[in-house]
């Protein structure tokens, strides 16, 4: 079937919901919206039945996956079908902009018709899927239910049971017993290949390379993705600092990445460069340690040495601060200017890949991960997301995250958590696998493993 004429012809229709004030947190401001906000939209996906977990591949289509982005910004929470756009990073959005800016819809809805993404690390091919069913929480404290003719009784039956819902439930975190279950490469021999990224930079190879590694672990039951959501988002707004980590499950990934790519709203472009990392409580260090400046100067300067070419103009680069999350703490840079008819998909497609995940200068460092790093990254450290129909949107580098089987997206069993860290001729394997490790803790302890 061809979704997207089956769709266009159909009609899209949004709802403003009026909800209670606790549901958008206290004090009621945009940047504690996050953490209620999401942890009540999440309490609205329907219960993941016996009946929608099938036990062969061949059910999967009975699935209802769940898709969602829930931070600082517009958040979104939705489950079901979508309508997909195919390709690289730039074409899928070419190809979504042109379909939204064709359906005859009301111009207050359009906006709303916005599409989901995680694109590759190597090649940038990936999808935008556009939710059908979704619940969009915007700053400012507003939610809009927005849907598609084809879910009107599903529409229906989330208008009342949003009305009936408490303020903010309380959603357990996962029950789950974990058993570690392998890697694509054991910890000694992933030392060993950082120890040979050392000896090549040494050699002039590169300045910086980013390596990272896997590490599986099995549940002993299937794991519902919004509870592990739920447990993400618990951990945003850390320290009474700006909410600083985005809780996604998009394509393949679910996770919560700090990291911004690209930002872009109404003209003016925004991005988050982190580089440089300490275990929690210990991010002044990172101000007294060489190795830790030149390797975040080395993420900071790819991007702004990208910026003209990319059309952004009036930069704005101030100087890097610390980034405090929960289990670990960054050095970070924050960029802005001006960028006037470019999309966010363009700009993301335009700094991708970082010396954040690749390393410094692209192509070497691309061809010692290539040559070391022994696994496949998918979507890890590749563009996630959100845009709508006017190229406005995020996309963040999609860190701390786990890659879950696409034959089980609603609640995966086996979870392969993805971490790296940025080697430099000065690195110490023991201490680049030890910070990998830490990195995992975002999702080890929302799997509820730690
Ligand atoms: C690669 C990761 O993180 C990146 C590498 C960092 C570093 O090496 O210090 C810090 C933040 C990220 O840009 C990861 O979290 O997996």
């Amino acid at each position: 079937m061809n979704a997207q004429s089956a769709v266009s012809s159909g009609t899209w229709h949004l709802l403003a919901l009026d909800l209670p004030p606790e549901v958008y947190g206290a004090p009621a401001h945009p940047k504690g919206m996050a953490q209620p906000w999401g942890r009540w939209a999440l309490s609205l996906i329907p219960a993941d039945s016996p009946a929608s977990r099938p036990e062969t591949s061949a059910d999967t289509a009975t699935q209802v996956p769940v898709r969602a982005w829930i931070g600082r910004g517009p958040s979104v929470v939705s489950w079901g079908p979508t309508i997909e756009f195919a390709g690289t990073l730039e074409a899928a959005s070419a190809d979504y902009r042109a379909w939204a800016a064709s359906l005859d819809v009301d111009e207050g809805v359009r906006p709303f018709i916005r599409a989901l993404g995680a694109f590759n690390y190597s090649d940038l091919s990936g999808k935008l899927e556009v939710p059908t069913l979704a619940l969009w929480g915007q700053p400012y404290l507003e939610t809009y239910l927005l849907w598609h003719d084809s879910r009107a009784d599903e529409a229906a039956a989330l208008i009342s049971a949003a009305k009936s819902a408490g303020p903010v439930p309380h959603l357990a975190g996962p029950q789950a017993q974990w058993q570690e279950a392998g890697a694509s490469l054991p910890g000694t021999e992933w030392q060993q290949q950082v120890a040979q990224a050392i000896s090549a930079m040494r050699a002039g190879q590169a300045q910086k390379v980013v390596l990272s590694r896997d590490v599986f672990w099995q549940a002993d039951r299937p794991v519902p993705v919004e509870q592990v959501l739920a447990a993400l988002v618990g951990h945003d707004d850390h320290e009474g600092q700006d909410a600083s980590a985005w809780a996604f499950a998009v394509g393949d990934l679910v996770g919560a990445s700090p990291e911004i790519l690209a930002q872009v709203h109404e003209g003016r472009f925004f991005a988050r460069i982190l580089a440089g990392t300490r275990p929690a409580g210990r991010g002044k260090e990172l101000w007294q340690d060489p190795k830790e400046l030149a390797e975040h100067e080395a993420a900071r300067a790819s991007v702004i040495r990208r910026l003209e070419s990319a059309g952004i103009s009036e930069i704005l680069a101030p100087p890097a601060r610390l980034l405090k999350l929960p289990q670990v703490e960054h050095l970070q840079s924050e960029v802005s200017g001006h960028c006037e008819g470019r999309d966010v998909a363009q700009l993301a497609a335009h700094f991708h890949p970082t010396a954040a995940i690749c390393g410094q200068p692209t192509v070497a460092a691309a061809a010692l991960i290539k040559q070391l790093e022994g696994m496949d990254r998918g979507a890890f450290a590749g563009p996630v997301g959100w845009m709508d129909p006017a190229g406005d949107g995020q996309f963040n580098i999609a860190l701390r995250c786990a890659q879950v089987p696409e034959s089980s997206l609603r609640s995966p069993q086996k979870w392969r958590l993805l971490a790296g860290a940025g080697i430099m001729p000065s690195s110490v394997p023991a201490n680049e696998f030890s910070e990998t490790g830490t990195k995992m803790g975002t999702m080890r302890s929302a799997l509820g493993i730690d």
